[in-house]
């Protein structure tokens, strides 16, 4: 099943899905606002259950009439045309038979993602929702015995141990491409021949810029990235490398391995997506070009290939690739991560809701970009006084209301 369906990742991995009908029978798909997008998802992919959690000050009531308008006009569609086209993933077909009597089981509310999650006999959850709002979602996936396809990185993050500890050994295979690049790479020796994990970043679309130049940097600026095209705020968080701070510590939580064997190197052209390197000084990289296809499909089909999921790079051309070393001065996210997380567990949950609101402040006009950062360090500091924080690592209702607190923080910076 898939949670965050309408987004980046949901339509990539329902488009992979399409190209490999044969190994997936989707049993239910999960949105936030996109009733419309979803309505046609439904149809094409036919799951028992989808869940809805609709736009802010809609009833349930309003929600289920619009879904189910939409389910009826994609059901004449499909009928009419053979198939629907749909965003992110292209023309699916979709059969006649039984079309008319289809009505999936609607989950609607702010909880839907969890409920939908949770639900049994389900192979492969695919957490595709952004945010910390992913939290409960997994937690549900990891409790019903799916494996957990992560591409929500937020909640790893924020819910730090507490995930780990939930989780089997290997229940959780990781989606974003660095860490599936990771464990790609993991494949070629022990666990005790690690010496260090090389993460990759882009850079984001300022690379090189001084702090003082990203101080007028517009949202439309920060939404370009120079290689991949993803969700608001993953595009967002690479242009501060707050993305590349999560990550850090998803890698930290993932693999087990300390922070200062972590290291993060600047790599412009996203094709090298990650690299281990191993006690005797040989390191292994995994390289494609900037595709999602392929850490989704491979994702989800875990530990086997998927073939095709995107086209390899063609070597008969030159390439140039280059490594840079981070710029801890005018990008100062990691650093500020790491020490977040030797900190306390859940300053990293505070870290990112801050960082959460923050972007949206940005987007809204009321922050500068530089003030993202700001941010999270201003928050992060004053959270150091809470007595609560270890205490709130022992439960998800605790990571939550450090998450609450946080979020007020950073808020009351900008009132
Ligand atoms: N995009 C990419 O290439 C990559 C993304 N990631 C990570 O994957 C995750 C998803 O990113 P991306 O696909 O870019 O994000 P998008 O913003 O494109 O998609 C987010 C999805 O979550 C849904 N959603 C929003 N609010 C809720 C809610 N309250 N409950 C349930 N679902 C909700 C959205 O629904 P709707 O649109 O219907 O409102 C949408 O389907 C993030 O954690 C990101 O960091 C990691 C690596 C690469
Ligand atoms: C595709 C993916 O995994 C993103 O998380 C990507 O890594 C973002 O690029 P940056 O390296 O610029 O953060
Ligand atoms: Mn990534």
């Amino acid at each position: 099943m898939v949670v965050g369906s309408t987004g980046s990742i949901g339509t990539q991995a329902l488009a992979q899905m399409v190209r490999a009908a044969d190994r997936f029978v989707v049993r239910a798909l999960s949105a936030g606002q996109q009733v419309r997008e979803l309505a046609a998802q439904a149809v094409a992919f036919r799951p028992d259950v989808v869940g809805l959690v609709g736009a802010e000050g809609m009833s349930a009531d309003d929600v289920r009439g619009g879904f189910l308008l939409h389910l009826a006009g994609a059901k004449e569609t499909a009928a009419r045309d053979g198939g629907l086209e749909l965003a992110g993933v292209g023309f699916v077909e979709v059969d006649a038979a039984g079309l008319d009597e289809y009505t999936p089981e609607l989950i609607v509310g702010e909880d839907a993602a969890r409920v939908c999650a949770g639900l049994p006999d389900v192979d492969v959850v695919l957490n595709g929702v952004t945010g910390s709002r992913g939290l409960r979602p997994t937690l549900a996936a990891i409790e019903v015995g799916s494996v957990v396809a992560l591409a929500n990185k937020e909640s790893l993050v924020a819910g730090g141990r507490l995930v780990m500890e939930a989780a089997a050994p290997g229940q959780i295979v990781p989606v974003d491409s660095e860490h599936s690049a990771i464990a790609q790479a993991l494949r070629s020796g022990a666990r005790s021949e690690v010496e260090r994990l090389i993460i990759t970043a882009s850079g984001g679309p300022f690379r090189g810029w001084s702090a003082e130049q990203l101080e007028d940097v517009t949202p439309e600026q920060a939404l370009a990235h120079p290689t991949w095209d993803m969700g608001r705020v993953v595009t967002t968080n690479s242009a501060t490398l707050v993305n590349k701070a999560l990550e850090v510590i998803e890698a930290h939580l993932l693999f087990d391995v300390a922070l200062d064997r972590i290291v993060p190197v600047v790599h412009p052209q996203s094709v090298v997506h990650s690299m281990v390197e191993f006690v005797d000084g040989s390191t292994i990289a995994q390289a494609s070009p900037p595709d999602m296809g392929l850490p989704i499909a491979l994702g989800l089909n875990w530990p086997d290939r998927l073939p095709g999921a995107c086209p390899p790079v063609d070597w008969t051309q030159a390439h140039t690739w280059e490594f840079f070393p981070l710029d801890n001065d005018a990008f100062p996210a990691v650093e500020l991560a790491k020490k977040a997380q030797e900190t306390s567990p859940t300053h990293m949950a505070v870290y990112n809701a801050a960082n959460e609101e923050a972007v949206d402040a940005f987007h809204d006009g009321v922050i500068g970009f530089r003030r993202i950062v700001e941010v999270v360090a201003q928050v992060v500091e004053a959270y150091d006084a809470d007595a609560n924080a270890a205490e709130y690592g022992r439960s998800v209702e605790g990571v939550l209301a450090a998450e609450a607190w946080a979020r007020d923080a950073a808020r009351k910076l900008w009132a």
